[in-house]
């Protein structure tokens, strides 16, 4: 039976239980706003109706519930003097009622906080409530009703009303001190139960401070074990044996795969052990399924066990420490002895499995502390906030990762000294304070401070509960809402205001005709946007100025009336050459025609022949045990990183190496609560689907591209101020892996003009961006077997999925100088970026867009002979697209793109003066990698003496390349230039 099964907490009476187990508690979607009347009686009103949240704290079931009711404004506050742990320190001194109760909704021996305890001794329940609330088990059935009885499991109201949830058959004498054999947990009859030999849950007589400050009881099924040995050979069979000696329950798998297949099963995975035969690498990858374990969702209480040879211990230990820094807790050396393992698996199941459960439970106190509507901070001795919960959020005005790290002294601007010569003499402290919003306003709160102690005596931690006056929350919301509101007359279209100016007359709508009246209705809606309203006011200014003045005005508002204010005028863009004309022509034309190019031309005809070839499974085993490449991969941050390297150990299957190595770096694992082994799939089936017949647009420029976002940023990274979250890192490595997925290697001009199937679905319209985008998420969508989104929650997965959508469709060139336009008037060269708020969603965006663009063409920033490659690779596709047109008969998009003739240099040239050299000086500024401008520079001066030397043609590249790569062969790097 749930703890929360009634409909109004129980005031009516006749409230419904619950039946255990149904849907209902589960369900986000019961977490709504309270005040509702309750359905059955319609009286009483449910604000404080708890809410019950389930969370899973081993494997995939949730296995405890936590409530959270908002005491009632009025009510007393009691001075609570209790705190003595971490636990014991925030969610006891909370205000507001919070009660955790085991997945059989009875509270036990689980936590109560003071509010809760305060709430039921009002109301005269026990002896400070405390027996009342903490008694357990028994409960009506479903369906039965209950009445109130003093041993009874209570829920409590905000209201002050206490209702009974379920009786209590035996009731617990406090204070008599414990069963002879039990100790402080010995009370579950369990294989998880610390000792389990031991009384049922809800008789065990507990002591006030067990009350106070409890552990919260694990859950309480059998402990389950997954193996994972690739044969049954007497190792394995003795294992299988002892699994069996102690009622262990067993899930054997032979592969990396089905092991996290079984862990993550909802429904039987979850494993408490994991035992992995780590003897035979070649067959499982031990470290890399231990790691692919540590992210899987629910793993982290989990205990994973390595299996090793004997003289892994003999050597030297460095096989067994790899094995514990990617997660395992333990390395046992193999025995075919069925009490050998029976002892070792003993020995785990108490000195790691026990701790682990009684540890995760604190999930559920997490929850209950980020649910609270009070904001509760957790400091260490030195005072940085270690821990801050979601209303500390609110008050603070500022994002969860701005206030973890800092110092308690940049979050109040009040003296702390006061609070500390409380804290530090244990003792409480409570008074106002001043805290820093981010917006520099200033809010005055009241605050409990509580030190405690975790190791030793003095205190390790300070609690810091800050409740929010009625006062001070309105002061700042009425403070929020005036800087939201326009000023002076500006008042918006839209606002009140506005729309109470905006209402017709209902007689003059009357006298006029249909049309005017509609006409009437139109004008008067909201539909004024800012550049309307900065029209009208040049009129304004326009009819008390000179006529030299009012002509210029009129230039000015012809500007502003045309549409795509930062879109180019393209006609206004003339290169001298027609090279370039042609290449920018191309790169910033949306549809089918060039709007530069004037010359059309078709006619030698090359047959371009060939399909793709198979794209085959990757050897990837084969490949990352190759010492070469691991070398190369530390390199992976590096802007001299040899991609190109990369491409010829993997094969021309370079992503999935790569991708692995800057998501583990990145932490993306982590913060998609995904495995690695799921990641690892999903590259290989996005590498796949790129055409490793396109000379340019393959997996190798893929990972050239997220190569370059992991150094940018890298590089953001080292900011003082945060530019970029993990998820903001995370959703950026995913879309610059996939921005040119299934790149039909032509041009979306190309697909346009031939009429191709891509171009029909997306109307001629940012054709192959939106192409891109689609593929990914169908592709990723389909299975869950590579769908790295899977454990996101839908609010996380819906910003993932928007980021990256939008940075894919960055990518488009057609709108290249109005990201840029923008970016520049935002975070322009000349002003510092770093005194320009990132921390806006806006500018975010702006970011995000310009970091992929700069990565998807930064190969003229790279080093020369990566640069000459490049440029080789893109020229051969776009010949290979002139080649087709005039086989095709199709309008030629770049007519002077054609093998025979082409000037490679003078492109490049064009290429750079036009679109990198301004874009790249903005995103220097703005992220200080000087590298980059000086790479360019020194490419743009080799393409312009490569001109003058004639060389041009894909022949003389080829030949430069060759002189290129040996002078390469010592060092190109930057210095050297
Ligand atoms: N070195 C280069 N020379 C000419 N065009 C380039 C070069 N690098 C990238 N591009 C073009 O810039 C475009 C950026 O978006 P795409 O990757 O879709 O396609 C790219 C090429 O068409």
């Amino acid at each position: 039976m749930w703890l929360n099964g009634l409909c109004c907490g129980g005031l009516c009476g006749v409230g419904e239980v619950l039946k255990g187990g149904q849907q209902h508690p589960f369900d986000d979607r019961q977490d709504q706003e309270e005040l509702n009347p309750c359905s059955d009686c319609g009286t009483h009103g449910t604000r404080a109706t708890p809410k019950a949240r389930p969370h899973v704290v081993m494997g995939c079931t949730p296995s405890i519930l936590s409530s959270n009711n908002q005491q009632q404004q009025q009510q007393q506050q009691h001075p609570r003097k209790d705190s003595s742990s971490l636990y014991g320190g925030n969610l006891s001194n909370a205000g507001s009622g919070t009660l955790v109760a085991d997945n059989n909704g009875a509270s036990g021996n689980k936590f109560t906080n003071n509010a809760a305890l305060n709430q039921a001794q009002m109301l005269g329940y026990g002896q400070g409530g405390k027996d009342v609330i903490a008694a357990g088990g028994g409960g009506a059935g479903p369906g039965e009703k209950e009445y109130p009885k003093k041993d009874s499991i209570v829920s409590i109201s905000g209201l002050g009303h206490v209702s009974v949830v379920s009786n209590v058959l035996r009731r617990p004498t406090i204070g008599s001190g414990t069963s002879s054999s039990s100790g402080r947990y010995g009370h579950r009859q369990s294989s998880l139960a610390l000792t389990p030999e031991e009384e049922p849950l809800d008789s065990y007589p507990r002591l006030i401070s067990d009350l106070k400050f409890p552990n919260l009881l694990p859950p309480n099924p059998p402990i389950k074990i997954l193996i994972a040995f690739c044969k049954n050979d007497p190792v394995f069979e003795a294992l299988a044996t002892a699994c069996h000696r102690l009622n262990f329950e067993p899930t054997f798998v032979k592969s990396a795969e089905t092991a996290i297949e079984a862990f993550q099963n909802v429904a039987t995975g979850g494993h408490h052990i994991i035992v992995v035969d780590a003897r035979y690498p070649r067959i499982i990858e031990a470290d890399v399924l231990g790691r692919s374990i540590r992210n899987s969702k629910g793993s982290q209480h989990t205990t994973m066990v390595a299996v090793v040879k004997k003289n892994l211990f003999e050597k030297d230990d460095t096989a067994v420490i790899s094995l514990l820094d990617v997660g395992f807790n333990r390395c046992i050396i193999e025995s075919p002895h069925v009490s050998i393992c029976s002892s070792e698996l003993r020995q785990i199941q108490h000195s790691l499995v026990r701790p682990q459960n009684v540890i995760s439970t604190q999930q559920a106190l997490y929850t209950a502390l980020y649910r609270s509507r009070e904001a509760v901070i957790i400091t260490d001795d030195s005072l940085r906030a270690q821990y801050a919960n979601r209303a500390s959020e609110k008050v603070l005005n500022m994002k969860l990762d701005e206030i973890v790290g800092r110092s308690l002294n940049d979050l109040v601007t009040a003296d702390i000294s006061n609070i500390l010569s409380h804290t530090t003499r244990h003792k409480d402290y409570e008074g106002f304070i001043s805290t820093r919003r981010k917006s520099q306003e200033t809010l005055h709160i009241h605050v409990r401070a509580v030190p405690v102690s975790c190791i030793g005596r003095s205190p390790t931690h300070l609690v810091l509960i800050l409740e929010q006056t009625s006062g001070t929350t309105l002061s700042a919301l009425a403070s929020d809402a005036l800087q939201a509101l326009p000023h002076g007359k500006e008042v918006a279209r839209g606002s009140l205001h506005s729309i109470r100016r905006g209402s017709f007359d209902v007689r003059s709508i009357a006298s006029d005709g249909l049309r005017r009246t509609s006409l009437a209705k139109l004008s008067q809606l909201p539909l004024e946007a800012p550049i309307t309203k900065v029209l009208s006011l040049l009129a304004q200014v326009q009819e008390n100025c000179s006529s030299d003045e009012a002509k210029l005005l009129d230039r000015v508002m012809e500007f502003l009336k045309r549409e795509g204010l930062y879109s180019p005028q393209m006609k206004e863009i003339r290169t001298e050459d027609p090279v370039a004309t042609d290449l920018i022509g191309a790169l910033l034309t949306q549809g089918p025609t060039n709007i530069l190019s004037s010359r059309r031309s078709s006619n030698d005809s090359i047959i371009r022949g060939g399909g793709r070839p198979s794209t085959g499974s990757i050897v990837f085993n084969k490949t990352r045990e190759s010492s070469q490449l691991s070398e190369l991969l530390n390199s992976a941050l590096s802007w001299d990183f040899e991609i190109f390297k990369l491409e010829e150990l993997t094969e021309k299957r370079p992503l999935v190496c790569l991708g692995l190595e800057l998501f583990r770096r990145f932490d993306v694992y982590n913060t998609f609560c995904c495995d690695e082994v799921t990641f690892k799939l999903w590259l290989i089936e996005i590498e796949k689907k790129y055409h490793s017949d396109n000379t340019y647009h393959n997996s190798t420029h893929a990972a050239d591209v997220m190569q370059a976002t992991a150094c940018y940023l890298q590089q953001l990274s080292n900011r003082e101020t945060k530019v970029m979250d993990r998820m903001d890192e995370a959703t950026a490595l995913i879309a610059a892996a996939t921005h040119d997925i299934d790149h039909p290697g032509r041009s979306s001009a190309f697909l346009c003009n031939s009429d191709d199937r891509l171009a029909l679905l997306y109307n001629d319209i940012c054709v192959l961006e939106s192409h891109h985008a689609a593929t990914t998420f169908r592709l990723t969508m389909a299975d869950d077997k590579i769908n790295i989104f899977k454990h996101l929650d839908r609010e996380s997965y819906k910003l993932a999925r928007s980021i990256i959508v939008d940075m894919i469709l960055a990518t488009e060139m057609t709108r290249h100088f109005e990201h840029l336009a923008k970016f520049v008037s935002v975070f322009g060269t000349d002003v510092d970026s770093k005194e320009t708020t990132h921390d806006n969603d806006d500018n975010q965006i702006l970011i995000r867009r310009m970091l992929i663009k700069c990565a998807d063409v930064s190969n003229p920033t790279r080093s020369l002979k990566f640069c000459v490659e490049w440029a080789r690779r893109i020229a051969e596709e776009y010949f290979t697209q002139t080649d087709e047109e005039k086989h095709r008969n199709l309008p030629i998009v770049m007519p002077m793109f054609d093998r025979t003739t082409c000037s490679i240099s003078k492109s490049q040239i064009g290429f750079i003066e036009y679109i990198i050299h301004d874009m790249m000086d903005a995103w220097n500024s703005f992220i200080e990698m000087p590298e980059i401008v000086r790479y360019m520079e020194h490419n743009y001066s080799k393409w312009k003496l490569f001109e003058e030397q004639g060389i041009n043609t894909l022949s003389d590249i080829k030949r430069k390349q060759l002189t290129l790569n040996s002078e390469a062969t010592g060092s190109s790097s930057i210095e050297e230039l």
